[in-house]
Parts: C-alpha cells; structure tokens; sequence
C-alpha cells in the first residue's frame, strides 16, 4: 500500500488561555492519498485553521500522530520544520496580502520563491512563465498585485506555492474574499494544478461552491472528522451524465463514529442508545425504556 500524503491520527491539539483550556483538536482521523484533492469543511471553531497550522509546520500538536509525506510533524526539530516548510509544502492563505510581495510584479513574486527554493538564477524568469502559464494568467507576469483582481492574486498565489514543487498543497480559505465567479476561477485553478501536476491537495474553505470542484469533502466537526461527501460521475447507456454525490460517516480505527446532529435530536437520543447487529446493517435506537 502506497503511504498516504497526509496522515492524522488521534490528533490533539489543546490551548491554554489564562487558564482555560481549550481542546481544539480532539482526536482527529484523517488520510489523504497520495494526488487527492480535497476539500476540509466545518462551521467555525470546528479546529479546520488549526489541523493546517499543524501540517503547514507553524503549530506543534499536543499528542497522537501527523505526518506529511512521511515527514513526522511531532518528531521534527525546528531546523527540519524549516527545511519541510521550504520544500514539501506549499502554502495558499485566504488573505491575498500574506501570498504575495505588494511591491514585486507577479513574475518576480514567483521568482522569489524560485529563489528561496533555491532554483538556480538562469532558470526562474522561465520557470515562473510557465507557472503562471498553468495558472492560465501568462499575461499578467508584469503586473504588480494591487493591479490584480482579487482572483488573479489568488492564482498567482497558487504558482508562489507551487514554485518549490511541493508534494502537498495546502490552502486556508483561499476564497474568502471573492467574489462567486472568481471563487470558482480559483477553485478551478486548484483543480488544474492537481490534476496536471499530481500534487496533492488540502483546501480548508466556508465556500459552498467547492463542492462543483473536489471529489472528496471531509467535514470536520468539535475537532473531529465526522463526515465525508464523495462525489462521482456515471455515465448511462444513452451518454447522460448523471452527478452522485453521497455522505458517509467515519469509522475510527477503533469503532467509534459521530452521529450527526440532526439524526440525534430527531430521535431525542441521550447519553445511552440501543445498537443491534442485524445481516447487512447496525441499527441505534433510543436507550431508555418509556
Ligand atoms: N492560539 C489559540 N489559543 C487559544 N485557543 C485557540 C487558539 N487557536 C484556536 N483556538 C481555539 O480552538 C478552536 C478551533 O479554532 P480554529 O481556528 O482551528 O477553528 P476553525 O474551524 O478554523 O474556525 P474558522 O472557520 O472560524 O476559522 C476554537 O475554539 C478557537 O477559539
């Protein structure tokens, strides 16, 4: 079995803040393949910016297990975490002004980053080119960011990250403040990238339209993977292309799943619920007799 591109497991993550602690990972499960693109949602508070500090290298989590193409984040010395941060992952942050250098064009935003990840000077000017060439702005190498929609930022943002060939791309609400249409351009451009260049891809995102643009959705709920959505293709025998999407709940390695909220308050369950095993399914009922 190919080892996967990201890896959590009971992951923790606690704050203390004058006093009080806050759990804001409590447990966490997840796994992304090697090329997946995926996209991470969860209402606010759910732990989404903190999972990505800990993979992006910027935060230490408490206790279980996280690796990033099979570097360690929980073994790695400050001077490794420098190194993982240059080369093995690339980073997407939702404000436009923490991408990218107000006073370098577009070009040289990305030949900057060429520089940092050390590509030898005689190449960058054609290599940030062709980056900007797969984010499909070719043309717009010479301007500076203020001279950017929103949306073209984002994608020259995307080629800043991508400049280290990084194996994991990894993006905190990279749409958050754009508009419908160029939230979309963005999403898209996250798609090509992965496609094209087989990176692996993390999208933390609000935005409901990326549900038109990734296959896999996890949600993540009290620190917590939940559920996740899969979405497919099918193609009937006339040639109509019909749209699937379903939603699982996840299994721990040890058995235990979340029961969505809904489900829970539909059926008033509490605190203790009745399970059966029954030939093809498990049933939860309510615990307490009337
Ligand atoms: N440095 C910190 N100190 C104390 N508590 C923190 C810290 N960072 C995050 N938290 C808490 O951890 C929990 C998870 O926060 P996190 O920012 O990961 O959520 P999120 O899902 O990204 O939310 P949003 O969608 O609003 O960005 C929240 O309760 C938050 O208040």
């Amino acid at each position: 079995m190919t080892e996967p591109a990201i890896h959590c497991r009971d992951l923790v993550r606690i704050f203390s803040a004058e006093g009080v602690e806050v759990q804001a990972l409590q447990g966490l499960n997840l796994e992304v393949a090697p090329g997946e693109l995926t996209a991470l949602v969860g209402a606010s508070g759910s732990g989404k910016s903190t999972l990505l500090s800990i993979l992006s290298g910027l935060d230490v989590p408490t206790a279980g297990q996280a690796s990033v193409a099979g570097f360690d984040l929980l073994a790695m010395r400050e001077r490794d975490r420098v190194g993982y941060r240059r080369h093995v992952v690339g980073f997407v942050w939702q404000q436009t002004g923490r991408n990218l250098i107000p006073y370098l064009s577009a070009a040289e935003n990305i030949a900057l980053a060429l520089a940092v990840a050390r590509v030898p000077r005689s190449r960058r000017a054609a290599r940030a080119a062709e980056l900007l060439e797969l984010l499909d702005i070719g043309e717009l190498g010479a301007r500076k960011p203020q001279q950017l929609s929103g949306g073209q930022q984002q994608r020259v943002a995307i080629a800043v990250a991508l400049a280290n060939e990084p194996e994991v791309l990894l993006a905190d609400e990279p749409t958050g403040e754009l508009d419908e249409a160029n939230s979309a351009l963005v999403l898209e451009a996250m798609r090509a990238v992965n496609e094209r260049l087989g990176v692996t891809v993390l999208i933390v995102t609000h935005d409901p339209g990326v549900s038109d643009h990734v296959r896999r959705t996890v949600q993540i709920r009290d620190g917590r993977t939940s559920t996740e959505t899969l979405r497919r293709t099918e193609v009937s025998d006339d040639g109509a292309e019909r749209h699937i999407a379903e939603e699982f709940a996840v299994l721990d390695r040890v058995g235990r799943l979340q029961l969505p909220p809904d489900y829970v308050q539909a059926l008033d369950l509490k605190h203790r619920v009745r399970l059966s095993l029954e030939p093809d399914h498990a049933e939860v009922r309510k615990g307490d007799s009337e």
